[in-house]
């Protein structure tokens, strides 16, 4: 059995003894049922047209140096842990859908930029630390509710998988785009660590972060109010000789995305001691449309080390949630397992009281965090696929009378976002109606919001935190 050798080491991992799971014997792959999920019934499968390129695509991926670190997992799973304990909130948010060619220096800056100041909102107004983890650096798959797009052609399911180009052609199944989907990761996932420990986070910068078309607006002036703030006690700090923590000048972002593509996520998986991590990002969830207890993805995520989330929606009952805590996270370990209910806003009051209860009632110890977005999707009059802001606004107000009520901590949302200057969700305090959705509608599948809108959410939650 040969080891892996890696020059860096790191606190809490013994690196030497990390094995791409090609090197680690097939009897330990066993033990842990790496491949078990391969038997299983799976949602959303892919019809890839030629299953041995599959396998020598996922040849490729087993050999190659990982998006992430163990250690890395293991420091967000106990940053979750506080989360869960309720002394921390989790942050997370990004594109729908990731694409190769929106996968620019440029882009991703104003994504991580937008998350920043939405956690120095939320940081600043609620007095708690926030966890930052991106949609990113691998959200390249998506799940579909039909085959067949409006013009009959296969639908676009992510970059790690079709095009969006409407041609039959592009619609095909294709795994060599497995690889580029993890060379883009790679180099999103080393830009933004470099970037963000290397100055952008940096808490004398945070005016710099305010891009000029939100800086006028009125969660602009907000935030620059917070700046000065922010400014001031840096001075303060400096004068009393206290402002070279590290802390004031990096941050951590952490990548997440579904674990959709199992071929993918099985490939970038390794062994590291007797646990293995999927290393293709930090987080990964199970989504809606493919959280069967029976089936192959949460059979995977199942047998994973990484921290794990997975969606539920307005049909979840309190026993499948219960049954998924169980399932997912059977040593109860704090920090494990986020369910991220997405309910619409019509339905939260009433769907999430009694999964809370319940799952709380059994001591399952999760990560409660609301996405607002899922269950607010509608199609406007003038055909496009949107969200109306005050819903969304209105979900996550829910979700917070809901926590309040039931004594447990509104952990943390989800949300599609980007640092662009779309047109892609109706409302917020620019009042975007639907005659401005064509102007900047960019996404490659949900709507997001813009930075406007991220902001003005941030203080919303802010002031709900506080309450
Ligand atoms: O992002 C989530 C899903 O992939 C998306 O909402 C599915 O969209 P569809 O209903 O247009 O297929
Ligand atoms: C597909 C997604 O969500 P859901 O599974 O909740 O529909 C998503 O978050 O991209």
């Amino acid at each position: 059995m040969q080891r892996e050798w890696h020059d860096l080491r790191f606190p809490g991992l013994d690196t030497t003894s990390m094995l791409t799971t090609r090197d680690a014997d097939e009897h330990e792959v066993a033990k842990l049922g790496l491949d078990a999920w391969r038997e299983l019934p799976r949602d959303q499968g892919v019809s890839w047209p030629d299953q041995a390129e599959v396998d020598q695509v996922s040849q490729v991926l087993s050999a190659v140096p990982p998006v992430v670190a163990p250690y890395e997992v293991d420091q967000l799973r106990s940053r979750l842990a506080e989360v869960c304990e309720g002394r921390a909130f989790l942050l997370q948010g990004g594109d729908c859908a990731e694409t190769f060619v929106s996968n620019t220096e440029q882009h991703l800056l104003a994504n991580a930029r937008t998350l920043l100041q939405m956690a120095i909102v939320l940081t600043y107004g609620a007095s708690m630390p926030v966890v930052k983890v991106g949609r990113v650096a691998g959200q390249y798959a998506k799940p579909r509710s039909k085959q067949t797009d409006a013009l009959g052609l296969s639908a676009y399911r992510g970059d790690m998988i079709n095009s969006l180009d409407a041609t039959p052609a592009a619609r095909v199944a294709d795994p060599q785009r497995m690889i580029r989907a993890y060379a883009n990761a790679a180099a999103a996932m080393n830009m933004l660590r470099a970037y963000l420990s290397g100055g952008l986070a940096d808490l004398h910068q945070v005016h710099t972060w305010n891009k000029d078309f939100v800086r006028s607006s009125a969660a602009g002036e907000r935030y620059e109010a917070i700046g000065r703030e922010i400014d001031r006690a840096l001075r303060f700090m400096n004068a009393c000789g206290m402002s070279d923590a590290d802390e004031l000048r990096q941050v951590t972002l952490y990548g997440s995305h579904e674990a959709l593509v199992l071929e993918y996520e099985r490939a970038l998986t390794r062994v590291a001691g007797d646990a293995a991590y999927d290393l293709s990002g930090h987080f990964v969830w199970v989504g809606e449309r493919t959280r069967r207890m029976d089936g192959a993805h949460i059979d995977f995520v199942s047998r994973i080390a990484n921290p794990i989330g997975v969606k539920i929606g307005p049909s979840t009952t309190p026993e499948t949630a219960i049954e998924l805590a169980e399932r997912l996270n059977p040593d109860n370990i704090p920090g494990r397992l986020t369910m991220i209910s997405r309910m619409g806003n019509g339905r939260v009051r009433d769907a999430l009281p009694p999964i809370v209860e319940k799952v709380t009632a059994a001591g399952a110890k999760v990560v409660w965090q609301c996405d607002p977005m899922h269950g607010n999707t509608f199609e406007s009059s003038n055909g496009y696929k949107t969200r109306q802001f005050d819903r969304i606004v209105d979900e996550v107000l829910g979700y917070f009378e809901v926590h309040r009520g039931q004594g447990t901590h509104p952990g943390g949302i989800h949300v599609e976002l980007t640092g662009e200057d779309v047109t892609e969700c109706l409302g917020g305090a620019q009042a975007l109606e639907e005659l401005h959705l064509p102007t900047r509608y960019e996404t490659a599948c949900d709507p997001r919001l813009n930075t406007q809108q991220s902001l003005e959410l941030a203080f919303l939650v802010a002031e709900m935190l506080r309450g």
